[in-house]
């Protein structure tokens, strides 16, 4: 398989601006996605996994280090192409699914088409193609409040894969979801996977978490340990992430080679 995502000794420094103080949210982490893996991180908070989605997802530059997304070396990429690289290459999905209101569910997908200029008649193509993907095909013309929160975070997806990006990004994807709700929804990620689709996770929960191939932990961070599936369903994986939970909270345990 080839790499897809290459972080090289990256690390991020806060400054706060009204003190001296700074803040070392990220140490020497370096890691590969491979494409079509699904990595899960988790971490207690505040030990930088929002951090480091901002880096990957080209809202910020590390203060050391490198991020290469297939070729390009992102802290390279100007300010004034961030936006066109982010919708030409990545797909975003977060906790609180960020839909816009006042647009119909048809238009929230097409949103990131429009921006990158694609034809009217290719954008209804896209559309109609991905919403049965994701079963939501019969609301393409309602709007988000009259939608389940399950059916706008399927909503959210379309709209991040319409694109087709090379990597989805997803940051709590099942935060405000319920139990059952968030079990389909993980189950849609694992069939994207499947698929081919490479998913990077951000997720406080074990059980997302579970579903994942590979699952790094970052404890004050520094990447602290890493997890892979091999032959483990995820029952079996989700014991193995608890394990390392308990060593991770209790200070015990290996760094991560
Ligand atoms: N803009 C900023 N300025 C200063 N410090 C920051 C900034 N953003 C984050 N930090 C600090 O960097 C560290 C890592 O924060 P980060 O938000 O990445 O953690 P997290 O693992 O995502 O936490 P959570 O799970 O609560 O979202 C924390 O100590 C945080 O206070």
């Amino acid at each position: 398989m080839s790499t897809l995502l290459e972080l090289n000794q990256v690390a991020k420094t806060y400054h706060t601006r009204f003190s001296a103080n700074t803040v070392n949210a990220l140490r020497d982490v370096s890691f590969e996605v491979d494409r079509g893996d699904y990595v899960a991180i988790m971490g207690e908070s505040g030990s930088g996994k929002s951090t480091l989605l901002n880096l990957i997802a080209t809202l910020d530059k590390p203060t050391a280090g490198t991020i290469k997304l297939g070729d390009q070396e992102l802290s390279r990429i100007p300010e004034r192409r961030a936006a066109k690289f982010r919708r030409e290459h990545l797909g975003f999905v977060f906790q609180d699914f960020n839909l816009l209101d006042t647009f119909n569910v048809f238009d929230n997908i097409a949103l990131p088409l429009v921006l990158n200029r694609v034809s009217v008649g290719k954008i209804e193509q896209r559309v109609n193609a991905i919403a049965p993907q994701l079963g939501i095909d019969t609301m393409l013309a309602k709007y988000p409040y009259e939608l389940s929160g399950g059916q706008q975070q399927r909503v959210a997806a379309a709209r991040a894969l319409v694109t087709e990006p090379e990597l989805l990004l997803a940051d709590e994807p099942t935060g405000a979801l319920d139990s059952r709700t968030a079990d389909e929804m993980l189950k849609l990620f694992a069939s994207l996977n499947a698929n081919g689709q490479t998913i990077l996770m951000v997720t406080h929960s074990a059980v997302a978490a579970s579903h994942a191939k590979r699952v790094l932990f970052i404890r004050d961070g520094r990447i602290f340990h890493q997890l892979y599936r091999g032959d483990l369903d995820n029952d079996g994986l989700l014991e193995k992430i608890s394990d390392t939970m308990t060593a991770m909270l209790t200070g015990n345990g290996q760094e991560a080679e």
